[in-house]
């Protein structure tokens, strides 16, 4: 498919880029453009080699602008699973990839890479998530779930209406009618939410998954577009106790927090959203760590990232992000991001939203 720009100029900057960075010959790279230029004169696209693909990935987590986790971009455990072609092999690919992720909780960061150009779809945002429901009695679970949650349930899936049903495994196959199937149990591996300090915590009931999944976003590689090639990492504390957790239209946990810890939520100057804020936090990190499920925190992530720029400044690339991202959500001014800026120009290759297979 061709779109933005011809095939083969996307394909001859990729091929020349990674090639010099792998250190591949002169020679080697001009002989592999040509048998790209006549392949995609051939078939109107081209197949890369799983060197091509390995790296190419790689590359693109090492230009996600939006990404503060890039230190560890060159050992992305790459799968090739373009040879899934049934709805069944696709499922276990799947399972595979959270079985993989997971390792107990000494987490890995991976991507499955399915087969080109729209063949395969996965509908999930994430692969684990919380489903999300509107009641007469108000919320139940994740309310950024409510559309995905509504889709599953047109398609035959009916959740237990607690706040953390797992959704189930959502795709499409060669254009085929959408087919979902629920994810084992023993395969989610989740982390009860406690306080080193507060035995009242464990009463709010809390629990999130321990890895996260992106399964929505399309990967770019040299002007092929991989529409379905799920990826993980693992957590950085503040998503889940500053956004999931806090957020008034995630699981709006702060006043109860500060409730449970009697502070004055009648006035804004007692800073006790603050307060909850930063319990709410310790909490989270406190439970994966004892969990033994990989977690980190805001400093160590923004420490990791300085290290990140400053290699590949060594390595004579230019570093590019997106500020607005890279700044934690807590404390951001605790970290160096805020206090410098960065350029946000996409490289490629790199990941991008697209549109939703449902709505
Ligand atoms: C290894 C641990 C990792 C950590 C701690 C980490 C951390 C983060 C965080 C905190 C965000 C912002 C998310 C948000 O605010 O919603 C993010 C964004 C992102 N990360 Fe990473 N990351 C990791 C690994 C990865 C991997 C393995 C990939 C891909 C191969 C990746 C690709 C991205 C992309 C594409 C975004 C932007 C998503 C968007 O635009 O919606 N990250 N990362
Ligand atoms: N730690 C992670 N967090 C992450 C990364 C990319 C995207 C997201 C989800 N971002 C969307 C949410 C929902 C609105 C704002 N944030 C989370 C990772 C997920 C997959 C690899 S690393």
């Amino acid at each position: 498919r061709q779109h933005d720009g011809p095939l083969i100029k996307k394909a001859e900057q990729f091929i020349t880029a990674s090639y010099r960075e792998l250190g591949k010959s002169e020679k080697e790279m001009k002989r592999r453009l040509n048998e790209i230029r006549w392949e995609v004169e051939q078939t109107g696209t081209y197949s890369h080699t799983y060197e091509e693909l390995s790296y190419g990935a790689k590359m693109a987590w090492r230009h996600s602008n939006r990404c503060i986790g890039r230190l560890f971009w060159q050992s992305l455990h790459v799968i090739d699973a373009r040879e899934a072609a049934t709805v069944d092999e696709v499922f276990s690919y799947l399972f595979h990839h959270i079985e993989f992720a997971t390792n107990g909780g000494k987490i890995r960061p991976a991507i499955t890479i399915f087969r080109p150009n729209g063949e395969v779809r996965i509908w999930n945002h994430q692969l684990i998530r919380y489903a999300g429901y509107e009641t007469e009695e108000g919320m139940i679970g994740d309310p950024s779930s409510l559309t995905f949650t509504r889709a599953c349930e047109q398609l035959g899936w009916k959740g237990e209406k607690t706040p953390f049903d797992v959704l189930p495994l959502v795709i499409q196959v060669g254009g085929q009618q959408p087919v979902w199937t629920p994810i084992p149990k023993e395969l989610v591996l989740e982390v009860p939410i406690e306080h080193p300090e507060f035995p009242w915590f464990r009463d709010l009931q809390l629990k999130w998954y321990a890895v996260p999944m992106i399964s929505d976003m399309c990967l770019e590689i040299g002007g092929i577009s991989y529409m379905a090639a799920p990826f993980n990492g693992w957590y950085m504390g503040t998503e889940i106790g500053a956004r999931n957790f806090a957020d008034d239209n995630r699981y709006n946990m702060l006043p109860k927090v500060a409730s449970c810890m009697g502070l004055d939520t009648s006035s804004n100057a007692s800073l006790w959203k603050d307060k909850a804020l930063v319990e709410l936090n310790i909490a989270v990190l406190y439970s994966y760590k004892k969990a033994g499920i990989s977690i980190v925190d805001h400093h160590t992530a923004a420490r990791q990232f300085q290290l990140f720029e400053q290699q590949e400044n060594a390595a004579g690339r230019h570093v590019t992000g997106d500020w607005t991202w890279l700044i934690p959500p807590l404390s951001p001014a605790t970290t160096h991001i805020f206090h410098r800026s960065y350029d946000n120009t996409t490289m490629l290759p790199n990941f991008f939203d697209q549109d939703r297979p449902y709505e």
